[in-house]
């Protein structure tokens, strides 16, 4: 049952100094009914202060979890004294050095070097064998970073299932823009008034301004007063969509030099960072590597279940701790886990939540801060996860979440049955951050490779 609660500030504080009920197991949290509707209101274009609008708007919505005009409903959080009494403060003061004992063991020294690529276990799998650098995605979408000797040709891509797959989850984008595109172009000649409703189109459309303007200027040049089909319009489209998405289409690299590699997942809650976590473990663990996963939400205990599920599923170990624990000690223990157990990577969830900006900020900062205390340069991916159907909010939440956490790739999810899909464009032109992956559904296989070409031709409602 959903309890209005007092905002945070005004609830009272009990102060303890008894913090074993953080081992207690947490009561079950109700979340509040989602209402993404505000986020279908159009959003300016960001220039600075347009951020400053939309990163207001997501920390009062919880990145849209609550409508602005509703009264507020908080889920219980924990106790603020609690919270911050920080059971894990003393992973902010300099650690010892290790005692170099002679004949010590490098941790890491035990852990299965399963990437040897002379008998990698990855070899058997379809599509997973690395590809020579600068390449497009494996079939896969990740692959290990390795040196050029060891590279070997890359498996069969099965590019047929994927684009129609992927033609499937964009029809609705496509579907909208295609018909637009034969009802402006039937029996017209190309003049001011239609290269206009076009641009309006495709900005309708999210791709954004500045891909925009570019196609409708390259679709005039040299073709005003002229009749032009519906096929030649998505063939511009398409070639231009795909200019701005291929610098951005990169596979997902571990550097297995150092094990674990660490990805730390963050994103505004219900972008879909628990499930791309699943589906990512899975597909690493069908290559032959060992993932453990680390339930870094700890505001909410439905996250966590969730991730041991995905735990289960995946045969990957789950480190998890009690509602309200320290994100960062958590992270801190999942890490020394993950080496001790010998896995090749540690994925770690994220809470994403926006009320309290400051608070998410010291969260991630933490936790990046820890992690660095093991290896100077974890987390060694950041990977945000985003909703295309939130269309242009989007473009603000990485706005934010790379300042915040420092994100260096994204994940689309969703992109299944929203008309929205266009906003990778705007969100490739603007941020220029590489996209592993899209997710194109809720199953543990939704989750594909982003691949500029398939992604521009179904956007463009092209044929493969
Ligand atoms: N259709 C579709 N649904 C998805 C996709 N990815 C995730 N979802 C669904 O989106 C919902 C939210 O996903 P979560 O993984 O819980 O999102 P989260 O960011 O971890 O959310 P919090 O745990 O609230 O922080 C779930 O119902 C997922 O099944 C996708 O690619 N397509």
């Amino acid at each position: 049952m959903e309890a209005p609660l007092l905002p945070a500030e005004e609830a009272p504080a009990p102060v303890s100094e008894d913090f074993s009920w953080l081992d207690e197991p947490a009561a079950p949290v109700k979340e509040p009914e989602a209402d993404f509707s505000w986020l279908e209101e159009p959003a300016e274009e960001a220039g600075p202060a347009a951020t400053q609008d939309a990163e207001d708007a997501l920390i009062e919505n919880d990145g849209g979890a609550l409508p602005p005009s509703q009264p507020v409903v908080l889920e219980p959080e924990p106790e603020p004294s609690a919270r911050e009494s920080d059971e894990f403060a003393w992973l902010d003061a300099p650690l010892e050095p290790e005692p170099e004992e002679a004949g010590a063991a490098d941790p890491l020294a035990d852990a299965p070097d399963r990437l040897d690529m002379g008998q990698t276990p990855l070899e058997g799998v379809p599509g997973l064998a690395p590809v020579p650098a600068p390449p497009a995605a494996d079939s896969e979408g990740w692959r290990v970073r390795t040196a050029p000797e060891a590279i070997a040709t890359p498996a069969a891509v099965t590019q047929t299932t994927w684009f129609q797959r992927l033609r499937e989850g964009l029809s609705r984008s496509s579907g909208q823009l295609s018909g637009q595109i034969t009802s402006l172009f039937t029996k017209r000649r190309l003049d001011e008034d239609t290269l206009q409703d076009f641009e309006d189109v495709l900005i309708q459309a999210d791709l954004g301004v500045e891909t925009a303007t570019r196609i409708t200027s390259r679709l005039s040049e040299g073709r005003f007063g002229r009749e032009i089909s519906g096929d030649e319009v998505r063939s511009i489209l398409s070639d231009e969509v795909e200019k701005t998405l291929s610098p951005v289409a990169i596979p997902l690299e571990l550097d297995l030099s150092v094990k674990p590699h660490v990805i730390l997942v963050v994103g505004v809650n219900g972008t879909g960072k628990t499930t791309t976590i699943g589906k990512l473990a899975a597909k690493l663990h069908r290559g032959g590597l060992k993932v453990t996963l680390a339930a870094g939400d700890t505001f909410r205990a439905a996250a966590v279940e969730q991730l041991k599920i995905w735990g289960e599923r995946t045969n990957s170990p789950v480190v998890a701790k009690a509602i309200g624990a320290d994100a960062a000690g958590l992270a801190f223990e999942a890490y020394d886990e993950a080496v001790a157990n010998g896995s090749d990577v540690l994925i770690i969830d994220t809470a994403g939540r926006l009320q309290n900006k400051a608070e998410l900020m010291a969260e991630l900062e933490k936790i990046v801060r820890v992690l660095k205390k093991r290896v100077p340069d974890a987390p060694h991916t950041v990977l945000q996860t985003l909703d295309a159907t939130t269309g242009q909010n989007a473009l603000q939440q990485v706005e934010i979440f790379r300042n915040v956490a420092g994100v260096n790739g994204l994940v689309m999810t969703k992109l299944d049955g929203t008309a929205r899909g266009g906003i990778l464009v705007a969100i490739a032109a603007r941020h220029k951050l590489p996209v592993f992956f899209i997710g194109v559904g809720e199953g543990i296989d939704d989750l594909e490779p982003f691949r500029a070409r398939d992604f521009a031709d179904a956007i463009a409602g092209r044929a493969a």
